[in-house]
């Protein structure tokens, strides 16, 4: 027996965004895209991200109630897609979904106890007063021993209906729980309640939890340890405590509601993310697919821009390709009067003469192309001279610290002001 109950190995699923009625397929969403981890029996483990980054996919493609289109799921050892129909039953069972709705698991019409009692009928249990003792049983282990079984749903509030359906996930005995958001529907205290009960459950039932939020303080309360997802990929994992405390990714810096400034003097908080606009899932931006929105992208080693001027720049650049209709589009968008190049200069807080000598030059070239009116080739001369490595390279996720890997280009020994060694590295991420 080994100490991995889960494994997803390069995890991929791939929808086909159609068209019209023949159904024509014009894109793809990549809403998971090659990710990695293992759950080890017994442990905690958290996948956090915001919404729509790919966590439910993956937790669906885990159960096969989605069919990857790429890499592979095992468990205990086993390849799932190699499961016959009775094997996949018994994995069914043995890997139990909790939702943050759990009215989903619900019909109005059946009482709690018939709710709890369901998939035990399912998967076989055919004596009724058996089947009675195991649900008080697993009711009182919720917390909810001293509730009338024979009661309905509605008659309770949203925190024991989420116990009622942890009850339901805990009947079958299973070996793992998939919790997908299970506390965000629930406010403070019936929150923090209902973590500590799967907390308890977990140390009483040696159960292996993945637990998937968008939250990472309930990440923090409860993970042993973390991965981080951010469209489709995983940008940092690791143990909970050093994620959370070292992030390095400037994602997870994100997450946690500050972005350290790379130059220890700045003082950046969340709000300096160049936008805050999650990219479309059918059209992801190419390289490392956070750029757009990253306080921390790199400039090419010839700009010598203070960063501020350099983000503002870069900022200003990477809103041209983003896809204004028109010009006038632009130019309402912009704040501030006098001419486009003040207003843009304005509005994206650069000064009115730009230190490097070579940014300037392209900078005023762009904006004399788009006072022509030409705003399809405006942001060439300036993509010319601030390309960032960011935007052409999909950085690896790379161990450079184990067991704390990260996928970003600052940790690139090679790339200029990435840390040339690992007490650096952490030096530099905590700045
Ligand atoms: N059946 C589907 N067809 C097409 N696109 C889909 C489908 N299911 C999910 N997606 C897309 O895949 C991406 C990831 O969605 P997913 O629900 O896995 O994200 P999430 O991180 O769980 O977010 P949320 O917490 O909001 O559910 C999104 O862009 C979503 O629109």
């Amino acid at each position: 027996m080994t100490d991995t109950l889960l494994s997803v190995r390069n995890l991929e699923k791939h929808f086909p965004v159609t068209e019209g009625l023949l159904r024509r397929q014009v894109g793809t969403v990549k809403a998971v895209d090659g990710v990695s981890f293992d759950v080890h029996r017994g442990e905690a483990f958290g996948l956090v991200g915001e919404s729509g980054c790919g966590k439910s996919t993956t937790a669906l493609s885990i159960l096969q109630l989605e069919e990857p289109t790429g890499g592979e799921v095992l468990f205990d050892g086993e390849p799932i897609s190699d499961l016959g129909k009775r094997e996949l039953r018994q994995y069914r069972r043995q890997v139990q979904l909790v939702l943050q709705d759990p009215e989903s698991a619900f019909n109005d019409r059946m009482t709690i106890a018939e709710t709890v009692a369901e998939p035990l009928r399912v998967h076989g249990m055919t004596d009724s007063e058996r089947r009675r003792e195991v649900v008080e049983d697993t009711l009182a282990r919720v917390g909810l021993g001293d509730e009338d079984p024979d009661s309905y749903p509605h008659e309770f509030s949203g925190g024991e209906k989420q116990r009622i359906a942890i009850a339901r996930a805990l009947v079958l005995n299973p070996d793992l729980i998939i919790a997908d958001e299970p506390v965000s529907a629930l406010d403070g205290r019936t929150k923090s309640d209902v973590l500590g009960l799967l907390k308890e459950l977990q140390t009483e039932f040696d159960l292996s939890v993945l637990l998937i939020s968008h939250d990472i303080d309930v990440v923090r309360q409860f993970c042993d340890r973390v991965a981080v997802m951010y469209l489709g990929s995983l940008v940092e994992s690791g143990p909970t405590a050093e994620v959370v405390e070292n992030p390095h990714h400037p994602y997870t810096q994100m997450l946690l509601g500050s972005v350290p400034s790379l130059d220890p003097t700045e003082s950046h908080t969340s709000t300096d993310l160049l936008t805050d606009e999650l990219p479309d899932a059918a059209d992801l931006p190419t390289g490392c697919q956070f750029h757009p929105r990253c306080p921390s992208i790199i400039p090419p080693s010839d700009v010598e821009l203070p960063r501020e001027e350099w983000l503002g720049v870069v900022a200003f650049r990477l809103s041209l390709s983003d896809g204004y209709a028109s010009i006038d589009a632009l130019r309402q968008s912009l704040s501030g009067t006098g001419d486009l190049g003040s207003r843009v200069r304005e509005t994206f807080e650069i000064p009115p003469t730009l230190s490097d000598s070579a940014v300037e030059a392209a900078l005023a070239e762009t904006i004399d192309i788009l006072d022509g009116g030409d705003l399809a080739g405006a942001s060439d001369p300036l993509e010319a001279v601030t390309e960032s490595i960011c935007e052409r390279h999909t950085p690896e996720l790379q161990e450079i610290e184990t067991p704390h890997p990260v996928a970003c280009h600052r940790y690139d020994a090679e790339e200029p002001g990435a840390p040339e060694t690992e007490i650096e590295a952490n030096t530099f991420a905590r700045q």
